[in-house]
């Protein structure tokens, strides 16, 4: 399916090159079993759930081997990945050229270890975005107090109002990406950031503290027990 006004169409590109160091995993985290299958599977069963998204690409790092040893998914996997997130996705954004994705079309950009995405979010991001310039993300309003720290002690609490955890996906057109990408560097953490550096505003999608990434050590407990209570 295709952005009717534009004809752009739908493309999913996962980072899936990093070695998940905070997690504490002895490989990378995205392969842990979480709630009976490798974590990476529950991503990607979200992004097959979207039937308007043309393609999925899926970027691992030299030699990860994960996906010969388990072919279990239609995505496309490309051995592609960087040093940093921001290079691994850049690379995923030439291989999705190479496959016949053009500047006008939309991608989505999701982090493997994000495993606890739904259909629903993807395509409640996609509607959201669809008829906008610059596109956007799912995030979540910050709920807590937030301490600057120094030295173990809280030295200043700053302001809450106006902030939100960026979440993925974030989604926006492969030419602006690309360019943005480009001009941002290795420091940009997620696309979002990059896209604001050239002075653009995307557009924040309200999702749920549901959708957050497996980063520590418990951060697995909490999404199986999410996952198990969806079945
Ligand atoms: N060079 C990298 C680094 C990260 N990622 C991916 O980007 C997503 C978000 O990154 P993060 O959670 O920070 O993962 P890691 O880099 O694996 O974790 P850590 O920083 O703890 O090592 C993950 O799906 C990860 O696999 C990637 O594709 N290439
Ligand atoms: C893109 C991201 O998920 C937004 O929260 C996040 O920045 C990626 O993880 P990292 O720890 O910053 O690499």
């Amino acid at each position: 399916m295709v952005d009717s006004a534009t004809n752009s169409r739908f493309f999913a590109l996962i980072p899936c090159a990093g070695h998940g160091t905070r997690a504490g995993t002895t490989g990378p985290k995205q392969y842990e079993r979480v709630a009976g299958q490798p974590m990476v599977w529950h991503t990607l069963s979200a992004f097959a759930g979207v039937k308007r998204i043309a393609r999925t690409l899926v970027v691992v790092a030299e030699g990860d081997g994960f996906f010969e040893r388990n072919p279990s998914t239609s995505a496309l996997v490309v051995p592609v990945g960087g040093a940093t997130r921001a290079q691994s996705v850049a690379n995923g954004l030439r291989e999705l050229r190479r496959v016949g994705a053009v500047d006008n079309d939309w991608v989505l950009v999701h982090d493997a270890a994000r495993c606890l995405i739904t259909p629903d979010l993807i395509n409640r991001l996609i509607d959201a975005c669809v008829g906008d310039e610059v596109g956007g993300l799912l995030a979540h309003p910050l709920p807590d107090t937030l301490k600057v720290e120094r030295d173990g002690r809280a030295v200043e609490t700053i302001e809450r109002n106006g902030k939100w955890l960026a979440q993925t996906p974030q989604m926006f057109r492969l030419g602006m990406l690309r360019h943005a990408l480009e001009g941002a560097g290795d420091s940009a953490t997620d696309e979002a950031s990059a896209i604001e550096k050239m002075g653009l505003k995307p557009l924040l999608v309200e999702a749920g503290a549901h959708n957050f990434k497996v980063t520590y050590p418990d951060d697995f407990a909490m999404a199986e027990a999410v996952l198990k209570s969806r079945r």
